[in-house]
């Protein structure tokens, strides 16, 4: 089929790359010239494995093709799919502003019967919305139908989670416009669930609070194992066999960060605030993720008094591992109040360097090696659980500090290797002092 997609970001890339691999015939069409010419030359302007080189192959293939003028990405256009950002606003809502141009754009542009499709994730009846702003700019007299089909893919293996999805959810109240949905993803063979589109629009939020639920769980079960001297990845691993709970999203750490938790958890918020009901433990989700994200700092504070003046390093600094995002890092958090607290903080990051330096306040020092990062540091925050930080070679560069204590906020390093170098390890969630805690809760209960 003939496909167009608005907006080049993480979701409108994978899906257009993705959509053009399984041979449709695939417009792509952004606002940012920029971007469409290094698309046009086949080169991907943000890290993400393996889609470059789908990329050049769908170019070549011509299956492929980039724009930024909006009449000509409609003009033969079967399919529309929006896929523009959806930021938070200043009221914590999400800013539908691209959306609304989007849509005013199809009203006054498109000439032929068309499906549009809102892929960007949208407050519940975002879609009801965007139909009458592009019924009030028709100027032809066709048929344009909307339908919701929100993204699952995650950043660092967008293109695997693409083809590999547990569903797929088409929103539609028409039943054609469904199957013509469906037809698309046929080759994928995802099973697809129908809903009608407020339903598949609120699908999209409370798997993503779901999922941010899990994690700040966990994060809380970590913290009480510390206390009482049980190790919270056993924990994790007993909870997860169980299949009614599940493996995933379950490794605790220092919160949960990225461009869409944290601002699709406040927009869930918003929604239940507005409609008057208040979702009691969605907020305290968020209040624990906030509290997380300061944890290394505090076990620093613990174990090497006030952090004025000190050098700490931090290590990683995106989000997560293989992508280069910096949207709601925790490194963002965790500098801010290292440097408020007086520290000097000095950072890494394998591949987000560029944009850590414009995310990141420009008194944190960037450096592009971790030894010179771990020079002469007083402490060490690991940030974000790259391959790098998990091979042998990595463990001896912590000598390079002045006292090698390493605060691990992904559990992501070997603890004996650290040991045999006499490196200082403090992870999340592995309680030390078990003898203590036992005895002295066993004792109260004895004296009841
Ligand atoms: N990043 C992710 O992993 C995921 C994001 N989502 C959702 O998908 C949506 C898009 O997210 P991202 O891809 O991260 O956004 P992004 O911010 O990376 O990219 C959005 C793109 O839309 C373009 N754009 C803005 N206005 C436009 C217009 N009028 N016409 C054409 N292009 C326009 C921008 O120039 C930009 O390239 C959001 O609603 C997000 O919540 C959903 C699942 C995963
Ligand atoms: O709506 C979206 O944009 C996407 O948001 C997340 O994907 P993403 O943000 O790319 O990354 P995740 O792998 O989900 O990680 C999010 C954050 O949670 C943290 N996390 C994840 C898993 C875990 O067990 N523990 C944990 O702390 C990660 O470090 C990261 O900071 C969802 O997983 C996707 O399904 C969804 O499409």
């Amino acid at each position: 089929m003939k496909l167009t997609i608005v907006g080049t970001g993480y979701v409108g890339l994978v899906t257009g790359v993705c959509l053009a691999s399984i041979g449709h015939s695939v417009m792509c069409v952004d606002v940012d010239q920029e971007k469409i010419s290094q698309l046009q030359a086949g080169r991907v302007p943000f890290f993400e494995p393996g889609l470059e080189e789908l990329l050049a192959q769908q170019i070549r293939e011509d299956r492929l093709a980039f724009t930024v003028d909006h009449e000509v990405a409609f003009a033969q256009a079967e399919v529309i799919f929006i896929a523009v950002g959806t930021p938070q606003g200043i009221d914590g809502l999400p800013d539908l502003r691209a959306l609304i141009e989007v849509a005013r754009s199809i009203g006054r542009t498109v000439d032929h019967d068309v499906i549009v499709v809102i892929k960007s994730t949208v407050p519940v009846g975002t879609n009801h919305f965007l139909s009458q702003i592009i019924a009030e700019q028709l100027l032809h007299p066709v048929s344009i139908q909307l339908a919701s089909n929100p993204e699952f893919l995650r950043e660092g293996s967008a293109v695997y989670d693409t083809f590999h999805g547990d569903r797929i959810v088409i929103g539609a109240e028409d039943e054609a416009v469904a199957h013509t949905l469906a037809t698309i993803y046929q080759s994928m063979h995802i099973p697809i669930l129908h809903t009608d589109i407020r339903s598949a629009e609120m699908i999209k939020y409370s798997s993503n609070a779901f999922l941010a639920t899990k994690i700040s769980f966990i994060n809380e079960i970590a913290n009480l194992c510390e206390r009482l001297g049980a190790t919270i990845e056993d924990v994790a691993r007993g909870m997860g066999m169980d299949q009614r709970i599940g493996e995933k999203f379950l490794r605790a750490g220092i919160g949960y960060g990225g461009s869409c938790f944290p601002k699709d958890v406040k927009a869930l918020l918003g929604m239940a605030d507005l409609s008057g009901y208040p979702f009691q433990i969605l907020q305290a989700v968020e209040r624990v993720n906030r509290k997380q994200q300061m944890l290394l700092i505090e076990k620093a504070t613990k174990r090497l008094g006030k952090l004025r003046g000190k050098r700490v390093a931090l290590l990683g600094l995106a989000f997560k591992p293989d992508t280069d995002d910096m949207r709601e890092a925790p490194s963002l958090a965790i500098a801010g109040a290292l440097l408020e607290l007086g520290a000097q903080v000095v950072g890494y990051d394998p591949v987000s360097m560029g944009n850590a330096r414009y995310f990141l306040p420009s008194q944190v020092e960037l450096l592009t090696r971790p030894e010179q990062a771990l020079e002469g540091a007083d402490a060490a925050f690991i940030l974000t659980e790259w391959e790098e930080f998990t091979l042998p070679t990595f463990a001896p560069l912590l000598l390079q500090m002045k006292i090698p204590v390493v605060f691990d906020g992904r559990n992501c390093l070997d603890a004996s290797a650290l040991s045999e170098l006499g490196i200082e390890y403090h992870p999340i969630g592995r309680g030390m002092d078990r003898e203590m805690v036992t005895t002295s809760f066993q004792e109260k209960g004895r004296e009841r």
